[in-house]
C-alpha cells in the first residue's frame, strides 16, 4: 500500500502530517532553554527538557501502529496511534499518540485475530471491546512507508499476521541490537508487562529475542511504575563489556537513560572497593575452550559450580556464624595501672548492645565506645599533668588493644576457609585448585560470588538497593549470584533470561534453571519459555535444531518464524588447499548480496588469531575479537565461538566444523549451536576431511 492514489495510503498520509504538525505546535510551545539560576525556574526547565526529548523521539518516528478499537458501549470504533512515546491534543487534551506501554496498546500486541471480544486491564478495571483493524505504518526518515492491515474485521485475513514481522526480520543488521516495539509478539509482550515483584526465570532458545524483550521490559517498567521505579536503580548484568556495548543502542531508542549496564566481575570487584585482585591467569578462553585432549569433565565439584552453588552458601554461612560467635575475646582493657575495663563490660557491648550491627561496624562501634571510656576516664583526673600523661600512656594502650582485635575482612576470612584446619566440608579438588592463587592474595572471578556475600555479611548493605534487576545469558550464573543480588533488594523483582544449550560455562553456570529458581519463595517465582525463534530464517533454525538433541538439555526445537533464505552450506574443503581463497569468495559474495555484517567463527583464540592473519595477507580488513575487548564495531569480524554468544550477524561462515573442533560431547554441541545461530539470513560451515558428527548426522 504504497502508491499515492490508494486511499488507504492518502488517509494516513493526511493523519502524518497532523502530526507533525501537532508536534511542531508543541514543540513551539515549550519555548527556550532556560539558563538561568532561578531555583523554581531550573526545576520547570527539567520537566521541560524531558517533553523536548519526547517530542523529538516523536518527531523522528510519530507511531509505528493504528489498532481501531471500539470500547463496550461506545457508538463506533476509534482510530489508536501507536508510538514509542505517547502526546495528547494541546486543544482537546486527547490522547493522539498512545504510548505502546499504555495498557489499552496490550491490544495490539495480544491480538492474533479472529472477531471474538478482547479484554485489556486498565487501571480502572477489565475494559471490553471488539478490534476493527490492526495496521503496522513504517515512517523512516520522517516519511510513510509500507501500511500493512494484518487485520480487518469481517475480512478472510489470511497469512497477514506475519508480514510485517517478516519485513522488518529481513532487515540487515549494522553493530547495534534494534528496539522491536512495532513488531513485539504476544509470547514476548506477556513477560514485557508482567508484575513487578516476580523474580522471571526465561528459557529462550537462541534468537528468540530474550535480550531485546528485558530491555523492553525495564522501560515498561519505568513507565507502569513510574512513582515507585527509577532508571538509575535499575542494573542490568551481561556477560562481557562489547556485549553491552552492542545492546547500548536499546534504551535510548526506547526514551530511557541512566540505567547502569555492567558485568558481574565488574560490579563485584567495586564492591569489595579494591581490596580484592584478580590472579593473572584468570582467563577462562585458556583454561575451557582450547583444544586441549583432556578437558574437565563438569558435575558439582567442579570449583566453579561448587563456589556458585547453595550448599557453598550455606556452608559460607555457617562458617561465619561461627567466626561472629567466637569472635571477640574479651579481654579487659587496661588504660593504665589501676584503672580497667572489664571484659564482661566489653563483651556486653559488644554482644548485647551492638548486636544488631554487622561485624564490621558492631567493631568499629565498639573501638569508638571503649575510646570513649577512656576520654571519660581522663576527664575525671584533675591535675592537668597527670592527665597528659594517663592520656599518652592510655592511648598507646588503646592501639594495641583495637590492633589485636579480629578483623572482619572478607578475602581473609575467605583464605582461611581454604587452610587445612578449616577445610572441612569442601570438595578436595576445590581446595586444591583455589588454594595456591589465594596464598598470593588473589582470587579468580567464580570467587567473586563468595566473597562479596562475606563482604555484605560483614558489612551489611551500603545504601544501595535496586529497583529491578535484569540479568542476560543467565545459565552462565550462580545460584550464589543470584541470592547475593536479591540481598540488594526488598522484595525480589527479576528479569533472568538465558538459554541452557547455550551454556558454554557450564562450568561455573546451571544446568537446570531449578537452581537459580530455589533462591525464591515460591510467591516470587515465575518460569517462562519462548518458543518461537526469530533471529535467522528457517533454514538455519532447522539447521540449528538438529544440533540442539547433541547438547542434552533436552530443549524441544524451536519454532521458526516462516522466512525462507538460502540453504545452509557445508563446504568440505579438500585438505591442504587455501582455505583463504573459500574465504575471500566467501567474504566477496556476501558483500555484493548486501550483507553488512560478516563473522567468521572460530573454535579458539588460536584459530582465530591465524584466520585474522590469513585475512590479512589477503589485503581484508577485518575486527579480531578477543577477550577484554569493549566495542562491537560491526563490518567483517573473525570471533572465537566463545566471545560470539549474544551477538548476531549477516552471514556467518564456521570455520574447522570437523570432529577434532566439534566433537561429539554435550559441551562441543553447545558451542557449534551458539556458533550457528548467530547467522541472521546466511550460514556456512567449512571442514577438511570429514564433518563433525553434531552436523554430519
Ligand atoms: N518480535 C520481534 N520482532 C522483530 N525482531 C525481533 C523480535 N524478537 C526478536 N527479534 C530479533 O531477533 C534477534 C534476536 O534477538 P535477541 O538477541 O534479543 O535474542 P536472544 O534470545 O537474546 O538471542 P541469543 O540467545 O541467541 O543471544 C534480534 O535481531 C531481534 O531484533
Amino acid at each position: 500500500m504504497e502508491s499515492q492514489q490508494n486511499p488507504v495510503y492518502l488517509e494516513e498520509l493526511e493523519r502524518l502530517r497532523m502530526t507533525f504538525l501537532e508536534i511542531e505546535e508543541q514543540r513551539a510551545e515549550i519555548g527556550p532553554v532556560y539558563y538561568g539560576d532561578d531555583y523554581v525556574e531550573q526545576l520547570l526547565e527539567a520537566r521541560r527538557e524531558e517533553t523536548r526529548q519526547r517530542l523529538n523521539l516523536l518527531h523522528n518516528e510519530p507511531y509505528f501502529g493504528r489498532l481501531d478499537f471500539r470500547e463496550q458501549g461506545k457508538p463506533e470504533a476509534l482510530p489508536l496511534y501507536i508510538g514509542k512515546r505517547g502526546m495528547d491534543r494541546r486543544d482537546t487534551g486527547e490522547p493522539y499518540v498512545i504510548d505502546w506501554r499504555a495498557p489499552v496498546a496490550s491490544l495490539f500486541y495480544s491480538f492474533t485475530g479472529g472477531d471474538a471480544a478482547v479484554t485489556y486491564e486498565a487501571p480502572d478495571g477489565t475494559i471490553q471491546g471488539d478490534i476493527y483493524r490492526k495496521r503496522n505504518i513504517s515512517i523512516r526518515d520522517k516519511k510513510l512507508g509500507r501500511i500493512v492491515d494484518s487485520y480487518e474485521r469481517g475480512g478472510d485475513n489470511i497469512g497477514l499476521n506475519d508480514e510485517f514481522l517478516l519485513y522488518k526480520l529481513g532487515d540487515k543488521k549494522d553493530n547495534r541490537l534494534r528496539d522491536i516495539v512495532s513488531t513485539i509478539q504476544a509470547e514476548q509482550d506477556r513477560i514485557i508487562r508482567a508484575p513487578r515483584y516476580k523474580a522471571l526465570v526465561i528459557q529462550g532458545l537462541a534468537g528468540s529475542g530474550k535480550t531485546t524483550v528485558a530491555l523492553h521490559r525495564l522501560a515498561f517498567l519505568l513507565y507502569q511504575y513510574q512513582q515507585q521505579v527509577r532508571a538509575e536503580r535499575m542494573i542490568i548484568f551481561a556477560p562481557n563489556t562489547m556485549f553491552l556495548d552492542y545492546i547500548s543502542g536499546v534504551l535510548p531508542e526506547l526514551g530511557v537513560g541512566n540505567v547502569k549496564q555492567t558485568t558481574f566481575a565488574e560490579w563485584a570487584l567495586d564492591r569489595l572497593g579494591g581490596s580484592v585482585q584478580l590472579a593473572k591467569d584468570s582467563s577462562e578462553g585458556e583454561l575451557w575452550f582450547s583444544l586441549q585432549e583432556k578437558r574437565p569433565e563438569i558435575d558439582d565439584g567442579t570449583p566453579g559450580r561448587y563456589k556458585g552453588s547453595l550448599s557453598f552458601k550455606a556452608l559460607l554461612d555457617e562458617r561465619m556464624r561461627r567466626f561472629e560467635a567466637d569472635f571477640l575475646e574479651a579481654r579487659p582493657f587496661e588504660a593504665w595501672e589501676g584503672r580497667t575495663l572489664p571484659g564482661a563490660t566489653i563483651r556486653e557491648w559488644f554482644e548485647v548492645e551492638y548486636r544488631h550491627y554487622p561485624l564490621a561496624p558492631r567493631l568499629e562501634r565498639l573501638s569508638a565506645r571503649i575510646n570513649r571510656w577512656l576520654e571519660m576516664q581522663l576527664n575525671a583526673i584533675g591535675d592537668p599533668k597527670i592527665r597528659k600523661e594517663k592520656s599518652k600512656t592510655g592511648k598507646q594502650r588503646l592501639r594495641a588493644y583495637t590492633n589485636k582485635l579480629p578483623k572482619a575482612d572478607a578475602f581473609g576470612f575467605y583464605q582461611s576457609l581454604f587452610t587445612e584446619e578449616d577445610s572441612e566440608g569442601i570438595p578436595q579438588s576445590v581446595i586444591n585448585s583455589t588454594k595456591k592463587y589465594l596464598k598470593k592474595g588473589t582470587a579468580r572471578p567464580e570467587d567473586l560470588p563468595a566473597l562479596v556475600w562475606i563482604h555484605y555479611i560483614f558489612n551489611g548493605t551500603e545504601k544501595l538497593s535496586f529497583d529491578h534487576v535484569v540479568v542476560d545469558e543467565a545459565q552462565d550464573v550462580s545460584p550464589l549470584q543470584i541470592a547475593l543480588l536479591n540481598a540488594f533488594m526488598n522484595e525480589p523483582s527479576f528479569t533472568i533470561l538465558g538459554d541452557l544449550a547455550q551454556g558454554i560455562h557450564a562450568y561455573r553456570g546451571v544446568m537446570r534453571w531449578e537452581e537459580l529458581s530455589e533462591v525464591f519463595a515460591e510467591e516470587y517465582r515465575s518460569y517462562h519459555a519462548l518458543q518461537q525463534s526469530y533471529r535467522s530464517t528457517l533454514e538455519i533454525i532447522e539447521f540449528a535444531n538438529r544440533i540442539l538433541p547433541h547438547t542434552d538439555t533436552g530443549l524441544p526445537p524451536a519454532v521458526p518464524v516462516f522466512r525462507s533464505g538460502d540453504p545452509v552450506e557445508l563446504e568440505r574443503l579438500e585438505a591442504g588447499t587455501e582455505r583463504i581463497g573459500f574465504l575471500e569468495r566467501f567474504i566477496r559474495d556476501n558483500r555484493e548480496r548486501g550483507m553488512q555484517t560478516i563473522a567468521i567463527i572460530g573454535r579458539t583464540d588460536e584459530v582465530c588469531a591465524k584466520l585474522g592473519d590469513e585475512l590479512k595477507q589477503a589485503g581484508i580488513e577485518a575486527n579480531l575479537i578477543s577477550e577484554g575487548q569493549t566495542q562491537y564495531r560491526g563490518g567483517i569480524t573473525v570471533v572465537p565461538v566463545y566471545l560470539a554468544k549474544g551477538l548476531e550477524f549477516d552471514a556467518v561462515l564456521v570455520a574447522d566444523a570437523d570432529e577434532r573442533h566439534y566433537a561429539p560431547t554435550p559441551q562441543d554441541a553447545k558451542l557449534l549451536y551458539v556458533a550457528c545461530t548467530r547467522a541472521l539470513h546466511r550460514l556456512t560451515l567449512i571442514f577438511e576431511d570429514k564433518a563433525s558428527p553434531l552436523v554430519d548426522a
